[in-house]
């Protein structure tokens, strides 16, 4: 038996992690964290019966304590009762899959309490790298990569860290507006930008794809997940998201993962690794399959990609800057507060007008990020 902590469990990783539970009976549910969404969090205590739940506000730890209480459940709240959850003893590992830097401190304390980490939040290793890698070292235990990229290039890799690599094929859908230049993009709505060609997920991510932000925290998360240098990470466009990404070794092979889009592959993945599993769904048709085709990214219209080599290159304090504003950024256009290629000038801008520090600890972190949004607050 496994036992296991979602941290995130109302959203898409989260959702689709409960579907892998579902279909394994050796996968025990010890403890789920929610932001908001008492309801949908009800219903999964309901049926997967964790002996703890948090949810992020008081207020809303109070009216889920009372709708629950025919339950032997215990419910936390804040960040004392996300740290508890993915703490708890006898857990094996903490699918970590809150969206945001918000994922930061309960990571590393469950690192600290030796839990493995099926890691879905690309935003704790862009920012907190260079504390998170030492750590699982430190404390002997397995991040595993559930981005669905990282996760085919592990596989690719075979577990191994890869000191046979000559690059990494970093391959990305190139988002709802492939192919566009940065004019055609000047009017373009929220709705627009949630149109991700191939996957269903949450909305911060959904608009990342879109501006390309999510390759630049993919390369980064790269970076520190394989040991690699930011010069051997390549993007490459594959619009039809059957290649997840592929590795270059040394002696000129590439191995490659291709599959259906299907976040559960790589969540199954992780939980079990170095196992595999049968998982229900579609399979890879190669007959079916029109065309597999590949094109360079256009960098000077998702300029965002390109500044993240260049905050990756420099690291320290840098990464958090580019994570930040991009987070505060995006949670204002899906508000209808600034425009879409506001996105990129409030980065760009964040980016510009900081002065690096080297080796953030988690409260400079933390520190740099409210920073960063009262800069946007005042101008945006
Ligand atoms: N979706 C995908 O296919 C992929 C996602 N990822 C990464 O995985 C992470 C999650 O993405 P995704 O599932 O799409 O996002 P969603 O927005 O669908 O879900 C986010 C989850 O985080 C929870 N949450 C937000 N704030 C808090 C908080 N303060 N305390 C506790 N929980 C909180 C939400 O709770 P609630 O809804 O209740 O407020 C929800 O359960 C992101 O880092 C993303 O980049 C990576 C690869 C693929
Ligand atoms: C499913 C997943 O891992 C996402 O990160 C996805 O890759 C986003 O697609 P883009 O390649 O469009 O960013
Ligand atoms: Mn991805």
């Amino acid at each position: 038996m496994k036992n296991i902590t979602i941290l995130g469990s109302t959203g898409s990783i989260g959702t689709q992690t409960l579907e892998v539970v579902r279909a394994n009976d050796d996968l025990k549910v010890i403890a789920l964290a929610a932001g908001s969404n008492i309801r949908l969090l009800e219903q999964q205590i309901r049926e997967f019966k964790p002996r703890i739940a948090c949810v992020w506000d008081e207020k809303n730890a109070k009216e889920l304590k009372e709708n629950v209480k025919d339950i032997d459940v215990k419910i936390v709240s804040g960040m004392d009762g996300l740290i508890e959850c993915s703490t708890v003893s006898d857990i094996n590992i903490v699918v970590a899959a809150i969206v945001g830097m918000i994922g930061i401190r309960p990571t590393i304390e469950a690192i600290k309490a030796g839990k493995d980490i099926a890691l879905a939040n690309k935003e704790t290793l862009v920012t907190a790298g260079h504390i998170i890698m030492p750590l699982v070292e430190e404390y002997g235990v397995q991040l595993l990569p559930v981005d669905s990229e990282h996760s085919a290039i592990f596989q690719a890799l075979n577990g191994e860290k890869g000191n046979e690599i000559s690059k990494i094929i970093l391959t990305a859908s190139g988002g709802p507006f492939r192919g566009k230049k940065r004019s055609e993009l000047v009017n373009i709505q929220v709705e627009d930008a949630l149109k991700h060609p191939n996957w269903a997920m949450g909305r911060k991510i959904t608009i990342d794809s879109s501006t390309m932000v999510n390759k630049g925290l993919e390369v980064i998360e790269a970076k520190w997940l394989f040991h690699t240098p930011i010069d051997k990470i390549e993007v490459v466009i594959q619009p039809q998201s059957v290649i997840h990404s592929a590795v270059e070794f040394l002696d000129g092979a590439v191995i490659a993962q291709l599959g259906t889009p299907d976040m559960r592959l790589p969540i199954q993945y992780a939980l079990y690794y170095p196992e595999r599993r049968m998982l229900s769904g579609e399979r890879l048709d190669f007959f079916k399959l029109a065309n597999l085709t590949f094109e360079k990214p256009d960098m000077d219209t998702f300029s965002s990609l390109r500044l993240a080599y260049e905050v990756g290159e420099i690291g320290g304090s840098m990464p958090t800057v580019y994570n930040a504003a991009n987070e505060r950024a995006v949670e204002k256009f899906l508000n209808r507060k600034i425009k879409y290629l506001d996105i990129p000038d409030i980065i760009e801008y964040c980016v510009r007008e900081h002065k690096l520090i080297e080796n953030p600890s988690v409260e400079k972190i933390l520190d740099i990020e409210k920073t960063t949004y009262d800069i946007i607050e005042s101008k945006w």
